[in-house]
């Protein structure tokens, strides 16, 4: 028997030209993200090629237009999964029934805006749509947030959802998890699917903590360590590091834009192994809520190796992630970042 449809919400999916201004002031293209996710989830890319879905998608008022325009084309695309399609910029149609949320709308920091400008207006409309949410969605509605401040966003539709159990509230590092693994693969000359096992810790900023340590390629003669295989620890400890912490800002300065594709696509496999399952032997990074797993203070979103079944995540634990002085330093500094965003965000509820 068919599957009944899954309601999806995807914020921030108008794409439409000149009303965000990018850091250097110049009207650009916005979206982005929202634009390539859309096709992903209406093809089963998010939640597998037998489940139908209906797509709610929201913005704000000035992308009306341009969201109704993104509605004609699903509609023109003719998914035989796409059972519907919501476009509007009403946050509680958006919102109504929707089993799985993927935050991407918020609000760019803009020339000459503060960190504590540019995190006011995202608290506001992260508390506004945890409402939404709360008083709207379907029952164990599961909720992930794209839109930066990733973890701390995150944090405030938790806070402000309180019936929303605090285990369905994510935020995206998936795509430095997958960046991670590119960048073996490359070094290595190996097939990305065979890389496994990195480990993203903290915030999705550049203080995140790409770790390798427990990290393995398959081979012919079996499953072997990437730092065995790599046989370089400076560069393991140093430019890997550096490069998958910048690869964000690396992408908006080589298309002026943000990185869309790979955020979208990473955002499908986020959704899919929380509803479907992770493979057996293999964790993927999620930024979830802290229960003070590896000395992370309890309380923060923070990103950690999880494995999924059943349509929940565990945080892996146990004797074989042991963490070194190297690690637990990185592990602190970003889990320090987010304590302080925390308090930034906080200061601008009051
Ligand atoms: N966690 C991650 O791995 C990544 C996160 N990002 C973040 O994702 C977000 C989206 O990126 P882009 O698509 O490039 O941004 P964008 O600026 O192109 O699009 C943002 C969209 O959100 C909409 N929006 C603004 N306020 C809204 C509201 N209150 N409700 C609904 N929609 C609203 C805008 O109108 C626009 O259509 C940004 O915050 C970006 O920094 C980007 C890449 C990776
Ligand atoms: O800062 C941005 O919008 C880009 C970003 O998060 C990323 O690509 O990881």
């Amino acid at each position: 028997m068919a599957k009944e449809p899954v309601r999806v919400l995807v914020t921030g999916a108008a794409d439409f030209n000149g009303v965000v201004e990018s850091g250097s002031g110049e009207a650009r293209r916005s979206g982005q993200i929202g634009y390539a996710l859309v096709p992903m989830i209406a093809r089963g890319v998010m939640l597998g090629p037998d489940q139908p879905v209906i797509l709610h998608m929201l913005d704000i008022p000035p992308a009306a237009e341009a969201l109704n325009g993104v509605k004609m084309e699903l509609v023109d695309a003719a998914f035989p999964l796409l059972k519907g399609v919501v476009a509007t910029t009403d946050v509680v149609e958006a919102c109504t029934g929707v089993g799985v949320a993927v935050m991407v709308g918020g609000f760019p920091r803009k020339e000459g805006m503060e960190r504590k400008d540019v995190m006011s207006k995202n608290v506001s409309i992260y508390k506004a749509q945890a409402s939404a949410l709360e008083k709207h969605a379907a029952a164990n509605c599961k909720v992930l947030v794209v839109a930066n401040p990733a973890n701390t966003n995150a944090l405030i539709l938790k806070e402000f959802a309180p019936s929303i159990p605090e285990k369905n509230v994510t935020c995206l590092t998936r795509l430095d998890h997958n960046r991670a693994l590119g960048q073996i693969s490359e070094r290595l000359n190996v097939q990305v699917s065979d890389v496994k096992n990195v480990i993203i810790w903290g915030n999705h900023s550049s203080t995140q903590y790409p770790d390798v340590n427990h990290a393995t390629v398959k081979t012919s003669s079996g499953e072997k360590p990437v730092r065995e295989l790599v046989a370089d620890d400076a560069w393991l400890n140093g430019e890997f590091i550096t490069t998958v912490q910048q690869r964000g800002a690396a992408i908006i300065k080589a298309r002026k834009l943000s990185s869309a594709l790979s955020a979208a696509s990473s955002a499908c496999d986020h959704i899919r192994d929380w509803v479907l399952g992770t493979p057996v032997g293999t964790w993927v990074s999620m930024g979830v809520y802290s229960d003070g797993s590896y000395g992370v203070p309890a309380g923060l979103i923070y990103s950690f190796p999880v494995t999924c079944k059943n349509g929940e995540w565990t945080i892996v634990q146990g004797n074989g992630l042991g963490i070194d002085e190297f690690s637990r330093k990185k592990l602190d500094s970003t889990a320090e970042e987010l304590s302080e965003e925390k308090a930034l965000a906080y200061s601008c509820l009051t």
